[in-house]
């Protein structure tokens, strides 16, 4: 089993080391690791963020864990050469289409969420966000109008096929769980909204057994504070799946908790293929003082336990570990603590050596 690292820029090789150790603790057989470069760090050594020895590492590989890119020296460079675009190159090349982002309540960390503790406490929700598609992807420019006025364009656009593969995704896992699904769109407003709504319908004949409704991004967005447990899976657009996630981070504690799991359609010998991020981006206000919570890559590591290698019990091992060095009291600055990325790592391995 062959896994790409990438720990990219600002606090990405921070918080993927302390996976790695996790990922070392548990000890498993015939795994390979290889590292690349992607993002700002891609851009200085080989002169793009995406390079083509990193693609073809990724595409070798059967699982990549990536950390984050993004670094401000490079906000002026031409898009093309920015660091996000390794990511976006990486979910565009690698066909990783569907990004499940989940959010769940940890015991113990009801006050630190924005909302008040009986509403936080309540939170069990799988945002499916649709990657490869959107005002992303679409046609963009910057034009000079007659009148000699700057003017930025970004096509948002959606085909059926688009929509019909992420619902199925959305569908089925609604299924997997409590079976309700939450499409979000703008439809009130947007024709790219119309289709992917009137396509999620079609979709849903085929799945009587999932309760479906449909939101408003608005609403969604209010809902999600009001209320959380009124969701349980939500399917969402690129941009919208993007906003609702950070926010939704927020509701349970902080963004440093949040995982995610990019998927497609290749399948390997150990499951699917996929790349395992936290849902955060580098951080560069933290970056190299250790104060990164690395919760959301450990995370993140868990769901390639368990998508890419079915190693369902060691993933559960990872989220249990983590999830009771958070009732423990385990702290980084985010949640209000002074436990260091390492600190926390230590106490997540010392956890996870515990639990069988
Ligand atoms: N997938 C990715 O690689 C990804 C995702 C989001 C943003 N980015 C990029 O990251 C750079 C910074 O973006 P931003 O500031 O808008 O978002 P960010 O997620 O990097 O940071 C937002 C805030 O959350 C804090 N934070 C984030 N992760 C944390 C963690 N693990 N522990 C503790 N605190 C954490 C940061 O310190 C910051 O105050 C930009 O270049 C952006 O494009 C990359
Ligand atoms: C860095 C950026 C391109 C990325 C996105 O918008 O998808 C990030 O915000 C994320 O959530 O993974
Ligand atoms: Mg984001």
């Amino acid at each position: 089993m062959k896994i790409a690292v990438l720990p990219g820029d600002g606090i990405g090789p921070e918080v993927v080391r302390e996976a790695l150790r996790v990922l070392d603790a548990l000890n498993l057989p015939g795994l390979v690791l290889f590292e690349g470069d992607v993002g700002a760090i891609a851009y200085q050594r080989h002169g793009h963020p995406l390079p083509q020895e990193t693609l073809d590492m990724a595409r070798a590989a059967d699982a990549v864990l990536f950390g984050a890119v993004g670094d401000p020296s490079c906000d002026n460079l031409e898009r093309h050469l920015r660091p996000e675009q390794a990511i976006l190159g990486l979910r565009a090349e690698l066909g990783l289409f569907a990004n499940l982002r989940p959010a769940t309540t940890f015991t113990g960390l009801e006050h630190m969420s924005g909302l008040r503790p009986e509403i936080a406490r309540e939170i069990d929700l799988l945002i499916v966000r649709e990657l490869n598609g959107d005002v992303y992807f679409g046609d963009k420019g910057i034009r000079t109008r007659d009148d000699g006025e700057r003017e930025g364009w970004d096509m948002m656009c959606y085909s059926e096929s688009e929509v019909r593969r992420i619902a199925h995704v959305a569908f089925r896992a609604a299924r997997k769980r409590g079976g309700r699904l939450t499409s979000v769109d703008k439809a009130n407003v947007l024709e790219t909204s119309q289709v992917w709504r009137d396509t999620v319908i079609e979709v849903g004949k085929e799945y009587p057994d999932v309760a479906l409704e449909h939101m408003y991004v608005d609403n969604a967005a209010m809902q999600l504070v009001k209320s959380p447990g009124q969701f349980d899976t939500v399917v969402t657009g690129n941009l919208f799946g993007d906003i609702l996630s950070d926010q939704a981070s927020m509701c349970v504690g902080s963004i440093g908790l949040l995982p995610s799991a990019s998927l497609g359609e290749r399948q390997t010998e150990y499951g699917a293929f996929g790349l395992y991020e936290p849902i955060h981006g580098s951080a560069p206000d933290i970056a190299g003082q250790g104060k990164a919570n690395p919760m959301a890559t450990i995370l993140s590591l868990a769901m390639l336990l368990r998508h890419s290698m079915g190693r369902e019990e060691d993933a559960v091992r990872v989220e249990r570990a983590v999830a009771e060095c958070l009732a423990d009291g385990v702290r980084g600055g985010d949640l209000g603590g002074r436990a260091t990325s390492r600190e926390i790592g230590d106490s997540v391995v010392s956890k996870l050596l515990t639990l069988s």
